[in-house]
């Protein structure tokens, strides 16, 4: 199967390399320093498993042309340059799988129920991902795994549980997403197909959306931040009022917070979000912040302390020139 990652950053290489490790015909889509230590001595991956290193084709997506499938592993402010580029890698039957943090595009395409269609604007602006690529082709992905990019072509993965969940937006069986599904785990992550996976979004959404922000006002990894007991309260609290946002939009779940508060309280990691700020990259305020808090509204849901941390964290975005909300 000839699989494209569109965007081999941290995630993006890291699954390349597993698509690679598991015998799919892989390449990417990447560009700059990244691109040209990929060309030239291939994509690296330090894991817990082992250091891998594995060549793989890359450049643009009209060197690369059409695949079997695409992972777009970039991070959400740039989707509008994947909606300009993507078409070479698109034959009649491509699968285009969104394998990134937050709330997609497609949220609410398939849906069901009075929400049914509603469109979300802000994470698709003018609609460039649903002309260029399409309901149909879309599926669903989530990521758990833990990556920063040490240097050009080199990736540390700090997780040992890394896990892709992929799904059908209608959450049909899917003989495609397995096929993906199965490469990863064969190159040693769990690949995981769902029916359920709003669900997994906001079972992993949980997460950036409560912790996210207070790394940026702590300006800390996961450990550091958690560290404190009033903070680790009040994301505990965050935690709580993202799982009532998902549960009154039909996507509950039951959660240790706990033992997931304990297991981020293990990683050095600096979230994606924060590493973003640090590097003057843009940030995914939108997807990860205040789209999940525009849910939060429609589904008539009170989140005090997400309203707090997402604003001050959204001014600090702003105060960093990294983020530009949307006009009203
Ligand atoms: N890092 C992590 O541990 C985790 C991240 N995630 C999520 O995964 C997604 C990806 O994050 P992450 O891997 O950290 O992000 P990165 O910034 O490390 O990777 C994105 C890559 O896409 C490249 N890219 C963007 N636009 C283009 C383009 N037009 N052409 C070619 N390359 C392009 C970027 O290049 P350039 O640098 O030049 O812009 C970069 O190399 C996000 O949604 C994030 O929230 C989820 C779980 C964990
Ligand atoms: C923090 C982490 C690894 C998981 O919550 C993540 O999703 C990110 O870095 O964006």
């Amino acid at each position: 199967m000839k699989i494209c990652v569109f965007g081999a950053g941290a995630i993006g290489g890291h699954v390349a390399a597993r698509l690679a490790l598991g015998g799919a015909e892989t390449s990417v889509v990447a560009r700059g320093a990244q691109l040209a230590a990929i060309q030239a001595d291939g994509l690296t991956v330090e894991a817990p498993d082992g250091t891998h290193n594995l060549r793989v084709a890359a450049g643009s997506a009209a060197e690369l042309g059409p695949q079997d499938a695409v992972i777009v592993t970039v991070k959400a402010p740039a989707l509008p340059q994947v909606a300009e580029a993507i078409a070479p890698l698109l034959g009649p039957d491509t699968t285009v799988a969104f394998v990134m943090n937050g709330i997609p595009w497609w949220y609410f395409d398939r849906h069901g129920g009075p929400l049914d269609g509603r469109r979300l604007p802000v994470v698709d602006p003018g609609e460039a991902l649903r002309r260029a690529v399409g309901i149909e082709r879309t599926l669903g992905g989530v990521v758990y795994s833990a990556c920063t990019v040490t240097r050009p072509g080199v990736i540390k993965a700090e997780h040992a549980n890394n896990r892709v969940i992929l799904g059908e937006v209608d959450g049909r069986d899917s003989p495609r997403a397995r096929a993906i599904a199965g490469y990863l785990t064969k190159g040693g992550i769990s690949g995981e197909v769902t029916a359920e996976i709003r669900r997994e979004i906001w079972m992993k959404l949980m997460g950036n959306l409560a912790q996210g922000p207070f790394t940026i006002l702590s300006r800390q990894g996961m450990a550091g931040t958690l560290a404190d007991p009033a903070v680790r309260a009040a994301i505990r609290r965050a935690m709580q009022e993202a799982m009532a946002v998902a549960a009154a939009l039909g996507q509950g779940f039951e959660f240790e917070l706990d033992k997931r508060l304990a297991g981020s309280a293990k990683l050095a990691h600096k979230p994606s979000i924060l590493q973003d700020l640090e590097l003057g990259r843009p940030m995914e305020v939108d997807a990860l912040f205040r789209v999940p808090l525009e849910l939060a509204r429609l589904a008539g849901v009170e989140t005090p302390t997400l309203d707090l941390s997402v604003a001050l964290a959204t001014q600090a975005a702003v105060a960093a020139g990294l983020y530009t909300p949307a006009a009203a």
